[in-house]
């Protein structure tokens, strides 16, 4: 394999690959000698005539870059790939070593296909930070084996040294939950200035939301009156608790994100993660200025925050079922240590048949994300968990299925313990 190639991706046999079909990883590792090892279960039920190939995206320089290629090379393989062949997402990484994550798919087509994929993959190489590997039977038929392409000036070549793949034990810490920090969830202001600040290169609203932040995140004051943020899905009674909250107390309702980003987000709701959720992560300190505002003059209701940003980014990171998630007490769940703290966080929680007959009493359209809400219960049991596992401050669970009012007069409970009002 050629060292320029092997650089791109380090410790190429020190890597797991998984690929997930149907929802479900399946792991795999490389070696120079095969020992009797299994064969992976990927290729097991692979005709003989098939041919499978991977397309693996490293990080290049500029990550911004990296962020929006990943999210284009699926539409382009699903649109310029022969309808036969299937694409499966893939990726590779470290056993438990932090940022080591790289994502791709793996291509399963016959030989009927494997020219116009072969072309397709040529392409890509040639101009894309992508790593291209070939999977194909060994000369003694049973085994499996990958070939990693190379580029060189004029061509592109299968390396002539091929790697045996052999099965491999699930790892200890799912693989999406690897590269979060900083890239799904941004535990500072100035992580998630700095992403917002390389985009604006490429996407002229960026500049905009630039304009719209705070020039200090240094903690103001204390804000002298109480700071109680609602979560919950959508469609739990949030804007109905804020709003009879704000009235019964006299209290500032903010909404957050907070409006003046109302304009830039359904534009950065098409963005990767990288740069949606550091849309997001921004909008809380914006959120954060105007607390320590009005804080000074009346209590202050937050319908969502940080518990949103980060619950809705993490489940959306890792896929599958809850036991996925980073373990509970993981860092990825520690609050921003220069974001404002409120003094209660309160979340909604709902039966979901209860929260689906109010979606639809409600008749409004719903995001995308609202919909995978709807058609992955998974998705919806990760975001709660994330919720409950997120700390400083921890959220405090309120029933939401009662009426509005016993809604409310629990949550006043709550507030008149923990805040003194
Ligand atoms: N406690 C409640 N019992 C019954 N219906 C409710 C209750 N709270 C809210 N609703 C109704 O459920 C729907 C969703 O509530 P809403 O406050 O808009 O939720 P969210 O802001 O969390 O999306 C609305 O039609 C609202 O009138
Ligand atoms: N402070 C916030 C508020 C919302 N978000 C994100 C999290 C989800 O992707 C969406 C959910 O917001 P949405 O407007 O769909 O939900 P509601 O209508 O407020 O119930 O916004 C966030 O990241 N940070």
């Amino acid at each position: 394999m050629s060292k320029q190639a092997m650089s791109l991706l380090p410790r190429w046999c020190s890597r797991i690959f998984s690929v997930e079909l149907n929802g479900a990883p399946f792991y795999f590792a490389v070696k120079e000698k095969h020992l009797g090892e299994d064969v992976p279960r990927v290729f097991r039920e692979v005709q003989n005539r098939d041919k499978c190939y991977s397309v693996l995206v490293y990080c290049s320089r500029d990550r911004i870059k990296t962020a929006k290629f990943y999210g284009e090379l699926k539409d382009k393989l699903l649109r310029d790939l022969p309808p036969e062949c299937r694409l499966s997402p893939m990726s590779s990484f470290l056993p438990n070593v932090r940022d080591s994550l790289v994502k791709g798919y793996f291509l399963k087509g016959n030989s009927d296909t494997s020219s116009p994929i072969e072309r397709l993959l040529s392409d890509l190489i040639q101009h894309d930070p992508v790593l291209v590997c070939s999977y194909s039977p060994a000369e003694d038929g049973q085994q499996w084996t990958q070939h990693m392409w190379s580029e060189t000036a004029s061509q592109v070549m299968d390396v002539a040294k091929g790697y045996y793949v052999v099965s491999s034990e699930a790892p200890e810490y799912h693989p999406s939950t690897l590269n979060i920090i900083n890239s799904d969830v941004f535990y500072s202001f100035d992580e998630a200035y700095d992403v917002m600040k390389k985009c604006g290169d490429i996407i002229p609203e960026a500049k905009a939301v630039l304009e719209l932040l705070p020039s200090r995140v240094e903690a103001r004051n204390k804000p002298d009156f109480p700071v109680i943020v609602i979560e919950g899905l959508d469609a739990t009674g949030k804007t109905t608790l804020t709003e009879s909250l704000k009235d019964t107390l006299g209290a500032t309702l903010l909404p957050s994100p907070p409006e003046c980003l109302s304009p830039w987000r359904a534009r950065f709701d098409q963005e990767p993660p990288l740069i949606r959720r550091a849309f997001y992560a921004l909008g809380n300190y914006i959120t954060a200025d105007q607390i320590g505002r009005e804080g000074m003059k009346t209590p202050v209701i937050v319908d969502r925050f940080w518990h949103s940003t980060a619950a809705y980014a993490i489940a959306t990171a890792v896929s599958g079922p809850v036991c996925n998630l980073p373990g509970e007490g993981s860092e990825v769940y520690c609050w921003p240590s220069d974001l404002f703290q409120p003094s209660l966080v309160v979340l909604l929680t709902l039966d979901p048949e209860e929260r689906k007959r109010r979606l639809r009493n409600r008749g409004q359209g719903k995001t995308d994300e609202e919909e995978e809400l709807d058609h992955n219960q998974l998705f919806r049991l990760r975001v709660e968990e994330a919720y409950r596992r997120i700390s400083g401050p921890a959220c405090v669970t309120v029933d939401a299925s009662p009426s509005a009012d016993r809604v409310l007069q629990q949550v006043l409970l709550l507030i008149r313990g923990k805040c003194h009002l």
